[in-house]
């Protein structure tokens, strides 16, 4: 068994279940929380459970968004499952910041596939949330369970801050394949080459070589790929978020949009008065697993 289910909650009509399994792009073991919801636990309910992955921010582990975000609820509502994985790889071995900040290195992964060292090593979150994880779940609940879900075709992505950049690179540079039927993202780092966590996380991961960052940049991306299906991307931002003016800057996401088969096509709610925690993410969760169940045909 490949999963070794360290907890198991049962929570809102369904159970969290804090799991751990060996990695071996990362090279270690990882932790990931999965939501299943009640109709995975309901004899009756016959239709494949679709997932969304949420990815989160600086300094989280899969428990900020598994207690604060109230995804449950929603997940129960529309019949998805969740999957909330990691922030980065863990453990003695696993290289830091040298400035020992929380904005770089363990927790703070920016969901690169590193290449300089020394984090080429264990930090390949790219290939691991995108790749890995999906075939492992996919694997793992085929063989333990007679109720279908799916990981890996009729799924969603959705994150906050770094974890939104994330999901929105995920998704763009994944587009073309299909991987992700919808994207939304809770203040995104829209433009991380431009702003002081992208500077560091790239310099630090990748290279000084600015060209090196195009490919995880979301401002980049949309002016390389090609929104051929007409898909929506649904992004809230908290107007009194501190993080907003120096490294969020979600107007660059509809600036760099224009002219492009994307413009009019990121749906951006400001939404006054709130800030960047998990007070802000939770009140705008059930328009997020809204917008998801609708694209992954659950309503
Ligand atoms: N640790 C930072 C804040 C970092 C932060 O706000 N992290 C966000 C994601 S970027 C988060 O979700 N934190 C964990 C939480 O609120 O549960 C500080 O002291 O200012």
């Amino acid at each position: 068994m490949s999963f070794k289910v360290r907890q198991e909650i049962a929570t809102c009509g369904g159970k969290l279940l804090k799991l751990s399994h060996f990695s071996e792009l990362i090279g270690l073991s990882m932790d990931v929380n999965v939501y299943l919801p009640k109709q995975y636990y309901s004899k009756d309910y016959e239709k494949v459970i679709p997932t969304v992955y949420y990815l989160s921010g600086l300094t989280c582990s899969p428990d900020n968004a598994s207690e604060k975000a109230f995804w449950q609820f929603q997940a129960d509502k529309y019949g998805f499952g969740m999957v909330f994985p990691d922030t980065s790889p863990r453990g003695d071995s696993v290289p830091d910041d040298p400035e020992k900040s929380w904005d770089f290195g363990i927790a703070a992964s920016f969901y690169v596939n590193a290449t300089k060292k020394p984090y080429d090593k264990h930090y390949m979150m790219y290939d691991y949330i995108h790749k890995e994880l999906p075939v492992l779940l996919d694997e793992h609940f085929s063989e333990s369970s007679t109720k279908k879900l799916d990981f890996l075709d009729n799924v969603g992505i959705t994150g906050h801050s770094m974890g939104g950049y994330g999901a929105l690179t995920g998704f763009l540079k994944n587009y073309d394949a299909n991987r992700y039927k919808s994207c939304s993202a809770f203040a995104p780092i829209v433009n991380p080459s431009s702003v002081p966590w992208g500077q560091k996380a790239f310099k630090g991961y990748l290279s000084d070589d600015e060209n090196d960052w195009d490919k995880y940049d979301p401002c980049k991306l949309i002016k390389r790929i090609t929104n051929t299906r007409n898909d929506m991307i649904l992004i809230h931002q908290g107007t009194k978020d501190p993080f907003l003016k120096d490294n969020l800057k979600t107007d660059l996401l509809t600036e760099a949009s224009k002219n492009t088969s994307w413009e009019g096509k990121i749906d951006i709610r400001y939404a006054d008065g709130y800030d960047h925690s998990y007070f802000f993410v939770s009140t705008f969760v059930p328009d997020h697993a809204r917008f998801h169940a609708k694209n992954l045909g659950l309503i």
